[in-house]
């Protein structure tokens, strides 16, 4: 017979943990009691229909949910063992290690060059002009950007492609050194080539990074995710590797969403 999980053991190869937790928005109850660990070096996508809490969860790993006032969390979120929701945290350190990309690609209206700098310089990340640059550009040629726009650093980000932008956001995202990435939809505003450099970028950045993304489309689920997490009504309902959620899911539930009879 197997010998019972043990969940503290879990916990300590995960880089995030979610254990029993829980998210209110006043008398909504989205998130019930969700156990989830989330390695570095590979891309989790959280999938589900509409309404499920997947961004919910998301928005808890940078604590984005703490500006939403009738949002109550509870149960515990560690990231490296250390519990996020911790009162003596310091929030801005920590969106600094959890970056984060949005659906929408929203750069500052700013240059593409300042886009990039602004994390660095709030954060003090650079001693000098020099410094900066160099953290710019490489962050840039991380995003797989760079050769686009090396020539343009001082035109306005928001007059990049929507494409573009994205890479931008990542690059800024990317700027300040983080170890985790969040991603919600960020390919939904995308044409299917700048899809593509996105997803392509998502699977070069994840040996070096934890990433997380939200979708709904099981597609990019199987082309970016080597894990996946399925959500139901707030429920965590399976988590497993990609290819065993979308070729053997052990759920009914699962099932039902990845043939498309719901969502
Ligand atoms: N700010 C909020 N105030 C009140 N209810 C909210 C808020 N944000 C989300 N909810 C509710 O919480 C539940 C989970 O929402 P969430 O956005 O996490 O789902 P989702 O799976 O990401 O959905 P979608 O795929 O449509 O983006 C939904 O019922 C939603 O209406």
């Amino acid at each position: 017979m197997n010998s019972p999980v043990n969940p503290r053991a879990i916990e300590g190869r995960a880089k995030i943990s979610a254990r029993g937790l829980n998210v209110h928005y006043a008398e909504k109850h989205a998130l019930h009691s969700v156990d989830l660990d989330i390695h570095s070096g590979e891309v989790t996508a959280l999938i589900g229909p509409s309404g499920c809490g997947k961004s919910t969860f998301l928005r808890c790993i940078n604590r984005m949910n703490d500006m939403v006032e009738t949002a109550r969390v509870s149960g515990r979120l560690t990231i490296d063992g250390a519990d996020i929701y911790d009162r003596g945290l310091d929030v801005v350190q920590l969106r600094a290690r959890v970056g984060m990309v949005f659906q929408k690609p929203n750069p500052f209206p700013k240059s593409i060059y300042d886009n990039v700098a602004y994390g660095p310089r709030i954060h003090g990340l650079a001693r000098d002009q020099e410094e900066l640059d160099e953290i710019v550009m490489t962050s840039l040629e991380k995003a797989g950007l760079l050769g686009e726009v090396k020539d343009r650093l001082t035109e306005s980000g928001t007059g990049l492609s929507g494409g573009q932008q994205q890479r931008l956001c990542i690059a800024r995202a990317i700027a300040v050194g983080p170890e985790v990435i969040l991603m919600d939809e960020p390919c939904s505003a995308l044409d299917p080539i700048a899809t593509a450099k996105v997803e392509e970028l998502i699977d070069e950045l994840r040996d070096n990074y934890t990433i997380v993304i939200v979708t709904h489309s099981m597609q990019q689920a199987a082309r970016v995710s080597q894990r996946t997490a399925f959500f139901h009504l707030g429920k965590l309902i399976e988590v497993g590797d990609t290819e065993q959620i979308f070729t053997n899911p052990q759920q009914p539930l699962t099932q039902g969403y990845i043939t498309g009879r719901f969502g």
